[in-house]
């Protein structure tokens, strides 16, 4: 649990000194994935390293009960004069690593980084999007209760963007995130809950879905019709599944049905399967197109 309380934060080089971020009282609790959504400048950064530790309030305070990684992929620390492996196993030894730990987050950031020979090259030679992977590898290596990500999922090519992905769902039941992504997909499909900040203001949603909600409202942001449409479609189609995988489950644990109904429910079941996967894969290519827009 992450306790946030009576939390002020501005910036003395900012004009007027507005605050940023006014007595924000928020409770994150275990194990639930929070994506903060807000317009560019409303403070999404800013208390997302305020929560890291990386920044201090003026008044107020966050509580961590709990193990919260730095802002996954930050590459600011690294050493260019040495190579990716030094540098790892440097991370790792500052960490406290035992030297067999040192080996493991060695060989986990090379599997994940998979830049071949060049792990081995001096960081100066390395492009943006090599020492992104470095960073995102060195960030997961180590296992936190929360990791903190700041659109750590738009850096580096589509291979790289959907290893991170993967890599945060990966994490999913061991370990939840809070983060700052523009890509409203991304956030729906990694988080359950949201922060939408406005104004200064921070409001809790136990639901991703509301609190995007409560921000195109406020913005007067409307989804498209047919991105609308096919978001109900897969509600509708989940719900379908759900039911006939209910009938079927309940009929085989019985051992009541003929073998012949009990295939034609499973049949059903697969179908209804079937059309889900077809909306899923219909919403999916939508938010990304949207999203690149
Ligand atoms: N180091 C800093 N010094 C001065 N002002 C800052 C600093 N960092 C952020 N700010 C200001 O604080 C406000 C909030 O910035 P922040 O980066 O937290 O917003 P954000 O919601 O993450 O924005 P974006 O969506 O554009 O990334 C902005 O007005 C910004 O100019």
């Amino acid at each position: 649990m992450i306790e946030i309380r009576n939390l002020y934060k501005r910036y003395h080089n900012h004009h007027g000194s507005d605050w940023v971020l006014k007595n924000i009282n928020l409770t994150i609790p275990p194990n639930v994935s929070v994506g903060l959504i807000g317009a560019n400048g409303a403070g999404k950064s800013t208390l997302l390293r305020l929560i890291a530790g990386m920044d201090k309030p003026e008044r107020g305070e966050v509580i961590r009960h709990t193990k919260v990684s730095w802002p996954v992929g930050l590459s600011g620390g690294m050493q260019k004069n040495m190579t990716a492996r030094q540098n790892v196993k440097f991370v790792a030894r500052v960490h406290g690593s035992s030297s067999e730990d040192v080996k493991r987050v060695i060989k986990y950031v090379e599997d994940f980084a998979e830049i071949g020979s060049a792990f081995d090259e001096p960081v100066r030679t390395f492009s943006s999007g090599m020492r992104s992977r470095i960073s995102f590898g060195l960030s997961l290596a180590f296992d936190f209760d929360v990791y903190i990500s700041d659109e750590a999922t738009a850096v580096g090519d589509k291979n790289f963007k959907a290893k991170a992905k993967a890599a945060f769902r990966e994490k999913t039941g061991k370990a939840s995130l809070i983060m700052v992504s523009h890509s409203e997909g991304i956030l729906r499909e990694l988080c359950q809950a949201g922060i939408f900040i406005n104004k200064g203001e921070a409001t809790w949603f136990d639901s991703i879905d509301d609190a995007i909600e409560a921000y195109h409202q406020a913005y007067g942001l409307v989804e498209s019709a047919q991105l609308k449409q096919t978001r109900k479609d897969v509600l509708d189609a989940r719900n379908s599944f759900k039911k006939a995988k209910a009938a079927y489950k309940e009929a085989s644990d019985s051992n009541r049905e003929p073998d012949k109904a009990l295939a034609e429910l499973k049949r059903d079941m697969n179908a209804k399967l079937k059309v889900l996967r077809k909306h899923k894969a219909a919403l999916k290519s939508l938010q990304e197109a949207n999203d690149d827009e």
